[in-house]
């Protein structure tokens, strides 16, 4: 479904790549967590995906077809296959639930008989039945979130990417995401989702890729960052997957960390006021402003609707 051969990208060509010669697959249906510390290269892959970054520099196949070969003029069509959700929701704050869904399926032309019985669908797919006049500022995040997430599946696509969805949430409300992606998933969707939140892989259990300046430094199947397997190369455990050991609470090592955070901390990298911040809620402000850049790429500014 998303095919990424050597690819390599640098945005800058004074600074190291943002990707290098990241080569990985993932397989119709499959769930797949991008991990890695901030910088590491994962919302370029995503926005690779998505063709709003371009490389000469490898090859990459989004269902079936080179990205590099699909004119200009033909990516919003192309776009169509992918939703997309990201940490900071991007409603557009005039509009009503139920509009705000409306809107991605009016853009490509969908018909008001259409919409009147797509939207509602989706809405209780996501759990807002009984909210769907309600604007974002009447809604929780979690809500706003699941509008979203609405927005992005309400025209079926084939891949589902989310950039940090749960980044803005509580791990409660965050949980809650998590089930509906999970659903999304086991209805037929491809979902690859970046994140930072340790928790969230751990109790997931779904295949993880992690990046490190911009290389892919492990792929695992149902990782945990408890697992004791070392990291590995993608093509190494993909060739062998039929003879790797799998993934068992068992492999596990007794008393080893269990998330990256208690991993620094009881390697000393973390200093207290450190341990003390990663333990305050979700990281609010982060990614912002360069989020909204992308967004008013996607959707257009508030300005624009208003
Ligand atoms: N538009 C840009 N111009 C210049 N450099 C960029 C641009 N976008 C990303 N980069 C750089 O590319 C590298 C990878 O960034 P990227 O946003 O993909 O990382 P990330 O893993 O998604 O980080 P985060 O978790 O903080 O969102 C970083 O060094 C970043 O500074």
């Amino acid at each position: 479904m998303i095919r990424f051969e050597n690819v390599s990208i640098s945005h800058d060509p004074k600074s190291p790549p943002a990707l290098d010669d990241v080569s990985v697959e993932v397989d119709r249906g499959e769930f797949v967590f991008l991990v890695g510390a901030s910088g590491s290269g994962k919302s370029t892959f995503l926005s690779l995906v998505l063709r709003e970054a371009k490389t000469k520099h490898g090859r990459i196949y989004v269902a079936g077809q080179n990205v590099a070969n699909v004119p200009s003029w033909r990516v919003p069509k192309f776009r169509r296959g992918i939703g997309v959700v990201f940490q900071d929701f991007r409603l557009i704050t005039s509009k009503t639930a139920f509009a705000n869904v409306a809107y991605a399926m009016a853009v490509i032309g969908k018909s008001r008989a259409a919409i009147r019985t797509e939207v509602p669908r989706v809405l209780e797919l996501v759990g807002l039945e009984g909210k769907e006049r309600r604007l974002p500022s009447e809604l929780s995040g979690g809500e706003q979130q699941r509008v979203a997430i609405a927005r992005a599946i309400v025209n079926q696509p084939d891949i589902l990417l989310a950039d940090e969805p749960t980044g803005n949430l509580d791990p409660v409300t965050s949980a809650g995401i998590m089930d509906i992606l999970d659903k999304i998933n086991q209805n037929g969707t491809t979902v690859v989702m970046a994140t930072h939140d340790d928790d969230i892989v751990d109790s997931m259990r779904k295949r993880v890729i992690e990046l490190r300046k911009g290389k892919v430094v492990r792929d695992e199947a149902r990782a945990q960052y408890t697992s004791a397997i070392p990291i590995v190369q993608a093509a190494a455990i993909l060739a062998n997957s039929a003879n790797a050991p799998a993934v068992t609470e068992n492999s596990v090592e007794e008393g080893a960390p269990q998330t990256r955070r208690q991993r620094a901390e009881s390697s000393g990298a973390f200093g207290q006021d450190e341990a003390e911040k990663d333990s305050m809620p979700p990281r609010l402000e982060r990614n912002r402003d360069r989020l909204q850049h992308r967004s008013n790429g996607l959707y257009g500014t508030q300005e624009e609707h208003s």
